[in-house]
């Protein structure tokens, strides 16, 4: 008995809690979700700053020029005296008594003299004007960015509270399946094994290791016993062929399985099982493009709910082209998107990955589709994180962001 599409995303959303929260270095910390709000640990500026390449100045001019401070010298500039001026670099301390920063451009300097217009607190970043120490700047539940992370260093931070990644193991099944090379007769490369960790790690999770079984049902239990996983996602095995053993492993750990069949075209027999521990197993089928609709349907809703991201909001387009709605079930159709419209790619067999991997999303087009406009389901992206060495003026180290190895 299948489910219908929409109500087994729901389900999959709904099966689980947002993971404890734990502290995380910064570099470990993009894609997860805040379990604290972000507050500001220190103001921005830290310190009354220079905004302008020029001359710090104390009272009216003309001004002597005494000195030069640059960003990153070590402790507070000396005072600075009405009559008196200093070269400033951007970024650098302002030293006390100074009313304002005349860029070069707006200055006149003669030998040891600087003249020029200025209006008090010209140019000077006042320490806290971006942001004050203590201020809540962002709210538990974002989403960790690349931009988070920089706004949260600015801010002081080494660390974030979010809620732990899911760890998600996987067992790829399939007598047939062969790692690398061509395919002889009878063999077939694994195209699943190679797709899942991207998608597990787009979803905010954490691949912990892959499994590869033959069929046999002894093996596929034991796959599933790992201890160190909060998911598993296995595929192939999920139908009702002499060789998979999927569903008779799930009876054997006493797993319960409510769900084993959606209503949708392709990866109809996906299957949503929860073992007696809590651990959830998700059931791919073994067809590669039914297997990814599959994981869009159950795994990345998972994955998103555990990991404590807000459900995303649905977008829709108008579904222009040859597509016919299935009298039944819900067809998932990989289409490219130019502006409000979406146009299908074609090569979407349930066998074959290449209209998906051509596409910028899936369309959803339920039983009895009237035309026109369809839902979107985004299709993840692979963007690795960087790591950047943070390096002095004379190349020598002087800080490393958290989580980064420190450089050979
Ligand atoms: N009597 C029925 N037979 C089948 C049904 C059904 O309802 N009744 N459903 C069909 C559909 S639809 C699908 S999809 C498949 C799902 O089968 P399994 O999940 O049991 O997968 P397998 O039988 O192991 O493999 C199916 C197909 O996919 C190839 N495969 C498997 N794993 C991989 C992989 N990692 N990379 C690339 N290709 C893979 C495998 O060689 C088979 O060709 O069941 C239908 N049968
Ligand atoms: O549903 Mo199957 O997943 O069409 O190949």
């Amino acid at each position: 008995m299948s489910i219908e599409w929409h109500e087994a995303r729901h389900y999959a959303r709904k099966a689980g809690s947002p993971l404890p929260e734990v502290d995380v270095p910064l570099g470990e910390a993009v894609g997860c979700v805040l379990a604290k709000p972000l507050v500001a640990l220190s103001p921005l500026p830290a310190y009354d700053a220079a905004a302008m390449d020029g001359y710090a100045v104390a009272g009216p001019g003309p001004w002597r020029l005494v000195g030069r401070i640059l960003a990153g010298d070590p402790g507070p500039p000396p005072p600075l005296s009405p009559g008196y001026a200093t070269e400033i670099g951007t970024g650098a301390v302002v030293p006390a008594g100074a009313d304002a920063v005349l860029p070069y451009e707006r200055a006149t300097r003669n030998s040891r003299t600087v003249t020029g217009e200025f209006s008090p607190g010209r140019h000077i970043r006042r320490r806290g004007e971006d942001c004050p120490a203590g201020r809540r700047v962002l709210d538990t539940g974002t989403l960790v960015s690349p931009v988070v992370l920089g706004l949260a260093a600015g801010l002081g931070h080494d660390t974030l509270t979010v809620h732990r990644r899911p760890r998600v193991a996987t067992v790829v099944t399939g007598a047939e399946l062969r790692r690398g090379g061509i395919p002889a007769a009878g063999q077939v490369r694994d195209a699943i094994g190679p797709m899942l960790p991207g998608m597990i790690r787009a979803a905010g999770a954490e691949p912990v290791g892959e499994t590869m079984v033959t069929d046999d049902a002894a093996l596929l239990v034991e796959a599933l016993l790992r201890p160190d996983a909060d998911v598993l996602v296995v595929c192939g095995a999920t139908s009702a062929g002499a060789a998979d053993h999927l569903r008779s492993a799930l009876d054997t750990l006493g797993a319960r399985v409510p769900i084993h069949g959606v209503a949708c075209r392709p990866g109809h027999p996906q299957l949503f099982a929860v073992l007696p521990d809590g651990r959830f197993v998700v059931g791919l089928p073994g067809n590669p493009y039914a297997a990814l609709v599959a994981a869009l349907t159950l795994v990345t809703p998972l994955l998103g709910r555990l990991s404590g991201r807000p459900e995303p909001p649905v977008t829709t387009a108008a579904l222009a082209g040859p597509v016919t709605p299935h009298d039944r079930d819900t067809r998932l159709v990989p289409v490219t998107v130019a502006g409000s419209a979406a146009l299908p790619v074609g090569h979407d067999r349930p066998g074959s990955l290449w209209g998906a991997a051509m596409a910028d999303a899936l369309a959803v087009v339920p039983a009895g589709w009237p035309g026109d406009e369809v839902e979107l389901l985004a299709l993840p992206s692979g963007s690795p994180p960087a790591v950047t060495v943070v390096a002095g003026r004379d190349g020598r180290r002087i800080d490393q962001a958290a989580g980064v190895p420190a450089p050979s």
